[in-house]
């Protein structure tokens, strides 16, 4: 059994990566380390890099960090990598707001994962991506934006799903699947 430190601040992220990750032939376990790691501005790859560069040297050995942004077509992307704060400040009608006056409220919820092997290593990213729209809140408000984020084709908001539908289709499924093969042909 592959065993690995997720350093996040998230239980629901965490819990998440749990049930994604012991599905299938080779479930993988993870111990997890709750820090509060400073986060930089930057492209969501350098915010990845840097998060998990810090928990390395945190840690002082292996470990994984995830960084999840809500990207706004109408915004070019942007609240991206800065959506905690955004969603913090302003809320899930905020985040409408937000769309008014623009016609396209298309959005997509990008997942990057990062691997340092150690202090002083550079970390690898695993990316996913999931396609949908910014819709008025639907669904218990159990975990950060899941209310206002319907994904492409499903008519449901995440926080609509039963937890197993959003864990088959979500971004951090998506790039799950990628570390995943990463650390079966690295172990
Ligand atoms: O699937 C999700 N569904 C709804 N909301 C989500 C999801 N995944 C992250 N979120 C929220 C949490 C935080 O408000 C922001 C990401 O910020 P982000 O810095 O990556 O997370 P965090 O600071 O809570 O935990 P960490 O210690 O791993 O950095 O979006
Ligand atoms: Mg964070």
């Amino acid at each position: 059994m592959n065993q690995k430190v997720f350093v996040t601040g998230n239980a629901n992220k965490l819990k998440e990566v749990r049930a994604i990750l012991s599905e299938g032939s080779h479930p993988i376990e993870v111990d997890s380390k709750s820090l509060d790691i400073d986060e930089i501005q930057g492209s969501t790859q350098e915010v990845a890099k840097a998060k998990c560069r810090r928990a390395a040297e945190i840690v002082n050995g292996p470990c994984i960090t995830e960084d999840t942004a809500l990207c706004f077509e109408a915004l070019k992307g942007l609240p991206g990598p800065y959506i905690k704060y955004f969603l913090a400040e302003v809320g899930h009608e905020g985040l409408n707001n937000m769309l008014v006056g623009f016609q396209t409220k298309n959005a997509w919820a990008l997942c990057t994962f990062a691997y340092c092997a150690g202090p002083g290593s550079e970390p690898i990213l695993f990316e996913g991506r999931t396609d949908g729209k910014i819709v008025p809140a639907r669904g218990p408000p159990n975990f950060g934006w899941d209310p206002v984020f319907e994904p492409d084709g499903t008519g449901l908001t995440y926080a609509e799903m039963p937890i197993e539908q959003k864990n088959k289709l979500s971004h951090r499924y998506k790039a799950l699947e990628k570390l995943r093969v990463f650390l079966q042909q690295s172990s």
